[in-house]
């Protein structure tokens, strides 16, 4: 049964929510969401193939004493769920697909998880209203699966999907944590009351040498050697192979993930509710629109200082009515020599095979 959906309620959707980012990610929305929510009635709808995992995750859930309410939905319960699932949501969350295993590159995943989110982005074209929702991928590869959603979107409706690129999200903000955590580690004072966690800025895209932390636009400064800074960029860029070698085929990383999530997704949620006008973070989006014009004011100048990769991921700012209206392409002007000679050039022409691959797989949606 859908849930009676009240007009001025915020209705989230998670897809793969019986997954182990899905769980997680539920969790704390039910527990933490209505600090955020500004008086607002918020509702989950949860929804994955799994039917029995879904089905006792919503259950579960529902004995959480919070306001928010919950609803189950599956294939094998009804014929209608993703649509019962998707109608009304201001914010799609996906993150359903397959994770790593040992020995795996998250390109591995591609053919499988883009089936599987071209097929969520033709019911999100079918049953959402485009030019509201807002559209979170979290599923891997995320290079190629947010040009694999936008150009799905474009396709399958054709006369609903202007500017909708600038609604659709690949979330990369579990580099940032790992960033932030990682450098903290390296801190000398770090048990210090009053030391701050620092916020590195992490650009590119979500996969290896796509990964670009910016240490030197670190809001804590340290000296940090040569040497060091090297292994820090190192363990951020390949973070995730550590979580998937320490699960040892158990899956990739879930419980981080969910709580970066989380910080993106409150944030979201400030401005579904008006608490905030816009908001700004790192997220990988498209810098063209259908056109193939410059996406939003500064993407033609960030275009011109990424060799024409037409997705990254970069400081944007984000309204409710219009999805990003910005993006800050001065921020390559601040980085360092180490991270515009030698980071930059690795990432660059591996995030442009990905964005071919998603973008030939969209299109043929
Ligand atoms: N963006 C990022 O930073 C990160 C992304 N990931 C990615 O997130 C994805 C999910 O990871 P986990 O939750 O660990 O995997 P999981 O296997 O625990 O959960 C995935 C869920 O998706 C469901 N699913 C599969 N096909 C579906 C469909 N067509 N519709 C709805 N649900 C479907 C499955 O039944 C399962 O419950 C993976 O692709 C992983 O690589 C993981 C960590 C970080
Ligand atoms: O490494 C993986 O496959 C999952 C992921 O994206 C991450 O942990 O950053």
């Amino acid at each position: 049964m859908p849930h009676p959906i009240e007009t001025d309620t915020i209705k989230i959707a998670v897809l793969g929510a019986a997954g182990g980012i899905g769980q997680s990610l539920s969790l704390l929305l039910k527990t933490q969401l209505t600090s955020f929510s500004n008086n607002r009635h918020v509702h989950l709808a949860l929804y994955d193939v799994n039917a029995d995992g879904v089905r006792g995750v919503a259950a579960d859930l529902s004995h959480v004493d919070t306001p928010i309410t919950l609803t189950s939905h599956s294939p094998a319960d009804s014929a209608d769920a993703l649509r019962d699932c998707l109608i009304n949501a201001a914010l799609v969350l996906i993150p359903a697909g397959v994770p790593r295993k040992p020995g795996m590159t998250r390109e591995d995943l591609f053919a499988i998880n883009a089936k599987i989110v071209g097929q969520l982005g033709g019911a999100i074209a079918q049953h959402c209203d485009l030019s509201r929702v807002f559209v979170l991928v979290i599923s891997n590869p995320v290079n190629s699966l947010v040009p694999v959603m936008v150009e799905t979107l474009y396709a399958s409706a054709p006369a609903a999907s202007a500017g909708v690129e600038r609604r659709v999200f690949g979330i990369t903000h579990l580099d940032l944590v790992r960033a932030s955590t990682f450098l903290h580690e390296h801190t000398v004072n770090r048990t210090e009351p009053s030391y701050k966690m620092p916020y590195v800025p992490v650009i590119g895209g979500h996969s290896g040498d796509t990964i670009v932390p910016l240490f030197s636009l670190a809001s804590e400064q340290q000296y940090i050697a040569q040497q060091q800074l090297e292994s820090l960029v190192h363990r951020v860029q390949y973070g995730g192979d550590e979580i998937v070698k320490a699960k040892n085929g158990q899956g990739s990383a879930t419980l981080s993930m969910a709580h970066a999530a989380f910080q993106v997704v409150k944030n979201f949620v400030l401005l579904l509710t008006g608490a905030a006008d816009t908001i700004s973070g790192i997220f990988y989006v498209s810098l063209l629109d259908r056109a193939g014009q410059p996406a939003c004011p500064g993407a033609a100048k960030l275009l011109a200082q990424i060799d024409g990769c037409t997705y990254f991921a970069a400081p944007v700012t984000v309204t409710r009515s219009q999805g990003v209206v910005d993006v800050d392409y001065g921020i390559l002007g601040k980085i360092s020599t180490y991270e515009r000679e030698k980071l930059l050039p690795l990432c660059l022409p591996k995030l442009k095979t990905s964005i071919e691959a998603g973008r030939t797989v969209g299109t043929t949606v």
